[in-house]
């Protein structure tokens, strides 16, 4: 049982609070076996432990070492550093997972002075409402018992699939920037209810509400998107209108261009940083 199991945190940014809220948030974890530590904001870790009722005297390294799981929620150029402070400290019997986007567990698993289990993991920010979409993928002395204990932490938060971690990349150019995609086709579609005549409000009020009922068809309705969006298009109509625009400024093809340079951009991260903890090891 996770409510059973203490949890380190190393890295107090926005991705370290949406698992904590969704975890808190659903009761999964007790916030008092919480443990948290942060590069030096003090204040982050004080209104963290006031929001989400964590215990203040938790946050520090050595309750980091006593936790049964640790989540590595720092960004990706300071994995280098994480690695050489804490990873010839971590014991036996403690299992890692790694948020960070391109860092391979074969390179965790190499700063590492114990063959411990490490899983990678791409959640995106919508775990902070309960509804990530995860990715999921393990290391080498990753054995069931630690991929299901992964797994149940992130199914609280959402939804979770186990992939071969060379989908890692395409996982976190898809569904890792998805939110940012989607919020900037809403921003773009407020825009466009201004300037068509609408109060703020209500073009943000028809864009939520029509992104969440397209999402819930696409959910329950057993259609694939092309049908469904086929269901809205009347020959000759507005919607037909619409689309012939999208068309025109190749509206597919700048998406598909942009999820394929952020799984190139994990890549190249990895890399990047791979290398970069090389040279300081
Ligand atoms: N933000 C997102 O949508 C997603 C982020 N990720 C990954 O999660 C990781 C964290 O991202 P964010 O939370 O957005 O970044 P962030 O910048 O909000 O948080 C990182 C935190 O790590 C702390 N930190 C830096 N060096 C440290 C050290 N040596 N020891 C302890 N703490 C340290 C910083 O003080 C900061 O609070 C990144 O690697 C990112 O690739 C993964 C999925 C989605
Ligand atoms: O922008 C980034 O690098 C991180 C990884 C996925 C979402 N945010």
């Amino acid at each position: 049982m996770l409510r059973d199991r203490k949890l380190g945190l190393i890295g107090a940014g926005s991705m370290a609070e949406s698992i904590l809220a969704g975890l808190v948030e659903k009761g999964e974890i007790l916030p008092e076996n919480v443990a948290l530590v942060n590069r030096s904001d003090k204040e982050r870790l004080m209104s963290l432990s006031r929001r989400y009722g964590l215990d203040e005297s938790n946050h520090k390294p050595e309750r980091i070492l006593e936790a049964d799981v640790v989540i590595l929620a720092v960004k990706p150029k300071d994995m280098a550093d994480v690695l050489n402070h804490w990873g010839k400290q971590f014991r036996a019997g403690q299992m890692l997972i790694s948020v960070v986007a391109g860092i391979s567990t074969s390179c965790i698993e190499g700063a590492l002075a114990e063959k411990l289990p490490v899983i990678r993991v791409m959640p995106n920010t919508s775990c902070t409402v309960g509804l990530s979409a995860t990715a999921i993928c393990r290391g080498q002395w990753v054995r069931e018992e630690e991929l299901e204990t992964a797994c149940r932490i992130f199914s609280a938060i959402g939804s979770v699939i186990t992939v071969r971690e060379e989908m890692m990349d395409a996982v976190t150019g898809l569904s890792g920037s998805g939110p940012a995609y989607v919020y900037y086709l809403v921003e773009a579609l407020e825009a466009a209810g201004v300037q068509a005549g609408l109060t703020p409000e209500t073009a943000r009020n028809l864009t939520v509400q029509t992104l969440l009922g397209a999402a819930q068809m696409l959910m329950t309705s057993g259609k694939g998107a092309a049908d469904l969006r086929n269901e809205v298009t009347s020959p000759g109509g507005t919607t037909m209108a619409a689309l012939e625009v999208l068309h025109r400024y190749r509206f597919d093809e700048a998406v598909i261009q942009a999820v394929l340079r952020a799984k190139e951009r994990s890549k190249e991260m990895g890399e990047q940083y791979a290398v970069a903890l090389h040279h300081t090891r």
